[in-house]
């Protein structure tokens, strides 16, 4: 929690202020007891009215002081915690973006989402109650003794005996209410996956008629969150009643010493009331710790995940050190014996591959599935570290490249990913400079401007998220045009085209060729691989036959008979070859 309160900084005035105006509630609060002790003793004993009716004004004045202090105190208190619930947002949200693709893969994003949002809430909540009353209640019990003490030492002492008690039993609730509230976060992390998974897939869902599985999986992850929530909340719970024991207990003993002290002729009556006025309140405030635990406790247990998120190394491509990035890139890749496992995966995904590609030619890489296709596009544009071997683009090592290596290679995944918003934003999104002209040049290179021009809007169509109102061909045709816009040195198509009809992938194909990037095509058709320079087979991460279609056809059996079976059986090969 003390690594959260840096981001207070920025508001340590706002922040004096409102704990300035909260001492002012607590002087008020403290002074009220005595004032109604002199009202009892000298106004009510002494049947003097007019003494009354000064100490009520005094009363009413300090009442009305309170109020404004308390109000003034809350603005005060709701901006130092919204801005800083808006500071670590913003300072959790890039940290996410500078995690590595394992990095992202290890906190997954259902758990990320959770801590930029909820835990911030609890934080932001933690801190607001801090500042308004987690304060304030202890220092009114320490404030409340004091100041019985200067009303009448005798009678204050029992309180002094009922007070350490109750406080050493609520730091005991308090250390094992946090264990409980982190487990309640990781469950509704749990819970957010289960959502997230459902929502994402909600066509597959429906299709599969798997409605009541997803149902059962929600119903477990639903009903454990409410158990863990349950036991925190219980023990929590348990707090009020023991303060309301020790604090009773605490009265009686009180009351019946105070009856002692006043037949002696010890005690006046109004000290009693003021004595039992500050017992009282010390009561409130003691009921209010279950709260106060129950927020810090869970304030806590946010602040150290967010803390985990953001005292994590990001070990992308940003923490290279002093980056010599080139401002051109020619296109040339060079792999150079290089092998990639995945972290905790039993064998190596990708075996000692070597082979070279010249700037501007295209090849194609094919290959049953699961065997590493995918894996080794990605270690192209560094989205994985290899484990052994180097990646060279230009001849220079990729690692030297720094983050800018990035901006001159573009991936097409399988799946065309769509943002909200309209066509044309989606399509500038690969390059926010582009001109309309080259909006409309990448989006006919990819073959989408005719289906644009037909719809009402155009190119300020709005598409929903994720493309909820695209077909998967011309998501991936979109993807393929935001590709193009950012004028890529190389361009890698992971299957990018499998939900295209043949002609409209020749089409897409040559107008990619004619813009001489090196390109490198991943696929599972021979059909769109078929004029590629060369051609890569992959066979459980190895590169087991390279060559053009011809020398492949000519040479190697696999690719003969993967060739046939394909030709044969769907067609999908044109008769020229
Ligand atoms: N993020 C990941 N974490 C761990 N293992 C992974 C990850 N992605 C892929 N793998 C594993 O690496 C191997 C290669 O996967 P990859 O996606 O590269 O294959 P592919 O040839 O592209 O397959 P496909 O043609 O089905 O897309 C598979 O065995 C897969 O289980």
């Amino acid at each position: 929690m003390r690594k959260i309160f840096r981001y207070v900084s920025p508001y340590k005035l706002s922040m004096a202020v409102a704990l300035l105006l909260m001492g002012v509630e607590l002087a008020v609060e403290l002074i009220q007891p005595i004032i109604m002790g002199i009202i009892v003793d000298q106004g009510i004993e002494g049947q003097d009215s007019s003494t009354i009716i000064f100490w009520l004004a005094i009363l009413l004045g300090l009442t009305l002081v309170a109020f404004a202090a308390g109000i003034t105190s809350s603005y005060f208190a709701a901006r130092v915690s919204q801005g800083v619930g808006h500071d670590i947002r913003k300072d959790l949200f890039q940290r996410t973006q500078e995690f590595s693709t394992l990095q992202m893969q290890t906190f997954t994003a259902s758990s990320l989402l959770t801590r930029i949002t909820n835990d911030v809430t609890q934080v932001q909540g933690f801190l607001f109650g801090f500042m308004r009353i987690m304060l304030r209640a202890p220092l009114f019990i320490i404030g409340g003794l004091i100041m019985s003490f200067t009303v009448h030492v005798q009678l204050a002492t029992i309180l002094v005996i009922v007070v350490p008690v109750l406080l050493v039993i609520m730091l005991w609730i308090m250390t094992k209410g946090i264990g409980m509230f982190q487990r309640v976060q990781k469950r509704l992390d749990k819970l957010n996956n289960v959502i997230r998974e459902n929502l994402l897939g909600i066509k597959l869902v429906k299709a599969f008629n798997r409605n009541d599985h997803e149902q059962k999986r929600f119903k477990k992850e639903n009903s454990k969150l409410m158990e863990d929530n349950k036991t925190a909340l219980r023990f929590m719970e348990l707090t009020m009643p023991i303060v309301m024991l020790g604090m009773n207990v605490g009265i009686v003993l009180f009351l019946w010493f105070g009856y002692v002290e006043l037949r002696v002729g010890d005690a006046e009556p109004g000290e009693i009331v003021s004595i039992l006025n500050y017992a009282t309140r010390m009561m409130a405030s003691f009921g209010v710790f279950g709260f106060l635990l129950m927020m810090y406790s869970r304030g806590k247990a946010s602040a150290s995940r967010i803390n985990e998120v953001l005292e994590t190394d990001a070990k992308d491509f940003v923490t290279v050190q002093e980056p010599q990035a080139k401002a051109e890139m020619n296109g040339s890749i060079r792999f150079d014996q290089v092998s990639f496992s995945y972290p905790n995966a039993t064998k190596e995904t990708l075996r000692q591959l070597s082979f070279h590609v010249k700037a501007g030619e295209t090849v194609g890489v094919l290959g049953e599935t699961g065997s590493g296709k995918s894996t080794f596009l990605q270690l192209i544009p560094r989205l994985y570290p290899t484990s052994d071997g180097k990646v060279y683009i230009d001849d220079q090592w990729i690692e030297e490249w720094g983050p800018g290596v990035r901006d001159k290679i573009t991936l097409v995944p399988q799946e065309g990913y769509i943002f909200t918003g309209t066509l044309r934003e989606n399509i500038a999104w690969g390059n926010e400079q582009a001109s309309m002209d080259e909006i409309v040049k990448a989006a006919k290179d990819a073959n989408i401007h005719d289906f644009i021009m037909t719809l009402t809007d155009q190119y300020e169509t709005q598409v929903g998220q994720r493309g909820v109102n695209l077909s998967g061909g011309q998501k991936q045709r979109i993807s393929i045009a935001r590709a193009l816009i950012a004028n890529p040195a190389i361009l890698l198509l992971d299957d990018s085209t499998s939900a295209l009809d043949a002609n409209t992938e020749v089409h897409v194909l040559k107008a990619i060729k004619e813009r001489e990037c090196t390109t490198i095509i991943v696929a599972q058709k021979i059909s769109s691989v078929i004029d590629a320079d060369h051609i890569m087979l992959l066979q459980h991460g190895q590169i087991v036959a390279t060559g053009s279609h011809q020398e492949l056809l000519t040479n190697n059996k696999l690719y003969k008979q993967i060739y046939k079976s394909q030709l044969h059986e769907e067609g999908l090969i044109d008769e020229r070859y």
